[in-house]
């Protein structure tokens, strides 16, 4: 496991229970999306993987390593955490110092830096502004600084926090190909999000958290399938799925292709797809 959380419990010191109890085991490579309301503790939770938040009681382990024990600079050579708001961590005057700032850090050698910053670049759509400064770019321009500085450093796990907000469609498909690209490289990637689309489309596994607990664990599909759960009712369902149940169709559909192949199963079977439901029902 390349991260491990047992019985985790987070109390701020003005008595919020932000975790009360969150055990999640994590295989490398794989693609997690964390899913929950406002105030669930997801962003409490992944403090956790950087060592910016320590437990009260419970223990986390990353990379084999109890993280209780190692300092945020140690921890930086395992996960690299992609904030939500782009000003909470850039701080360079070129976007090319900035993304070269974390393998510089990190003490990896002048070719490997190079490589991984110009690499970090062009997968981020970036390297036409390597020279700007990141405060003269927009909000979704900077928030694709700050993901090529942590791809930069080259770590084994990857955390992104609400990683689609204010990105234009280009630059949603730019990171959906980018998941894609890492997932094959044998990275873990764990995304905080709310876009059930994106989750849908890129994800093995949702991870539900609500009121500081884990609410539901597994594959999207089968999570989906629970349309009445409450961990499910919460939340606006993947277009496809809303598509899918809207035409009647039984058993949930997640992404395009599995809706396209449904689509190709019913003309060759000759079966009919059930009616769609009324609009106003
Ligand atoms: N520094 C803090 N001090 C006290 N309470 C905090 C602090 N940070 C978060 N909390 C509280 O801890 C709980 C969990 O917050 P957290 O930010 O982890 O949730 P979240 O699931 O990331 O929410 P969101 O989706 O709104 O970002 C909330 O009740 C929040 O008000």
């Amino acid at each position: 496991m390349v991260l491990r959380i047992d019985s985790l419990i987070h109390r701020y010191p003005n008595g919020t229970t932000a975790l009360a109890g969150v055990s999640l085991a994590v295989r490398a490579g794989e693609r997690v999306a964390i899913m929950g309301p406002n105030g669930a503790g997801k962003s409490t939770l992944a403090r956790h993987l950087i060592g910016i938040a320590r437990p009260t009681s419970g223990t986390v382990e990353v990379d084999g390593r109890d993280a209780t024990g190692l300092g945020i600079a140690d921890l930086a050579r395992s996960v690299g955490f992609v904030f939500q708001n782009p000003d909470d961590q850039l701080h360079a005057a070129t976007v090319a110092k900035e993304v070269g700032f974390g393998p510089r850090n990190l003490g990896f050698p002048a070719d490997r830096r190079t490589a991984l910053t110009t690499w970090a670049l062009r997968v981020t759509g970036l390297t036409a502004e390597a020279d700007s400064h990141p405060r003269h770019l927009s909000f979704g321009e900077r928030k694709r600084v700050a993901l090529a500085s942590v791809l930069a450093m080259d770590t084994p796990i990857i955390v992104l926090d609400e990683p689609t907000t204010g990105q234009d469609h280009r630059s949603v498909t730019l990171l959906e190909e980018l998941v894609g690209d890492l997932h094959k490289k044998g990275k873990t990637i764990v995304a905080i999000t709310h876009d059930t689309d994106f989750c849908a489309e890129n994800f093995d596994r949702i991870v539900v958290l609500a009121e500081g607990r884990v609410r539901w664990d597994g594959p999207v599909e089968r999570w989906l399938e629970g349309a009445e759960d409450p961990s499910v009712s919460a939340f606006e369902q993947p277009q496809m799925t809303r598509l899918g149940r809207g035409l009647g169709w039984p058993a949930p559909v997640v992404t395009v292709d599995s809706f396209l192949d449904r689509l190709t199963d019913h003309a060759e079977t000759g079966v009919c797809p059930p009616s769609p439901r009324p609009l106003n029902t």
